[in-house]
């Protein structure tokens, strides 16, 4: 049967780039997918963003939310400090066992954990299955329409704590429209735009960052 694109992303990844090397499997997927195959990777203009925002949080404990194949897990673990570590949601499990694959390549496997299934399944289950406490970070990039809900549900949780960040990907394009009416209007958030460009592409594009300032 036919590759498919992630495959094909994965053997690109598996055949040029150096292993455990966590910057030389960002770019080849970067090369890979400006070059021939464009995919939904945050990418290298909005991925620097993520890292700033990730190196001024330095978070001890990482949510993603879509982690497809991988390429924003490795550019957050690759910065994280020693004990800390990401969990990162997939609902679908050939993305999962693609992106396991490349994460390992990478080797940040030992910061990384996927988590198999819907969110509004996995995210209830953090604190007692996962051992979660508080949520430092908060990654948003899987389905747009989940991000309202989703950022509700972590909350209803006790997830969030005074400080903690949330970063959405593609709120200008696709779009998280449901999302941006609620996190701008909350008291409870302060929210900036940070403006930029859809992966691979000159189509205008933003993330948005907001963090929580407590249940008061
Ligand atoms: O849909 C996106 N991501 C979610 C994928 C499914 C997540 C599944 N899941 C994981 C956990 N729970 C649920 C996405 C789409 C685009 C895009 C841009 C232009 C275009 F023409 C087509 C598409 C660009 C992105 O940067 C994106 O992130
Ligand atoms: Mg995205």
């Amino acid at each position: 049967m036919d590759q498919s694109k992630e495959q094909r992303i994965l053997n690109t990844v598996s055949y040029n780039a150096i292993k455990g090397n966590p910057e030389s499997v960002l770019d080849c997927i970067d090369k890979y997918c400006s070059k021939s195959e464009w995919a939904m990777n945050v990418g290298d203009e909005k991925g620097l963003i993520l890292d700033k925002i990730v190196e001024e949080t330095n978070p001890s404990v990482v949510l993603e939310l879509g982690t497809y194949c991988g390429y924003s897990a490795i550019r957050i673990a690759r910065l994280l400090k020693p004990k800390a570590r990401l969990l990162t949601i997939e609902f679908n499990p050939e993305f999962a066992s693609i992106a396991k694959e490349i994460i390992e390549i990478a080797g940040v496997n030992d910061k990384v954990t996927i988590l198999e299934g819907h969110s509004e399944d996995i995210i209830p289950q953090l604190k007692k299955k996962y051992e979660v406490e508080k949520l430092d970070f908060v990654f948003l990039d899987h389905w747009k329409e989940r991000y309202a809900p989703d950022t509700i549900l972590l909350e209803e949780c006790g997830l969030l704590r005074k400080g903690s960040v949330l970063l959405a990907d593609n709120i200008i394009y696709p779009g998280a429209p449901e999302f941006i009416k609620y996190i701008r209007n909350n008291k409870h958030f302060e929210c900036t735009t940070f403006l930029s460009h859809l992966e691979y592409m000159k189509v205008e594009d933003a993330m948005e960052k907001a963090v929580y300032l407590g249940p008061e």
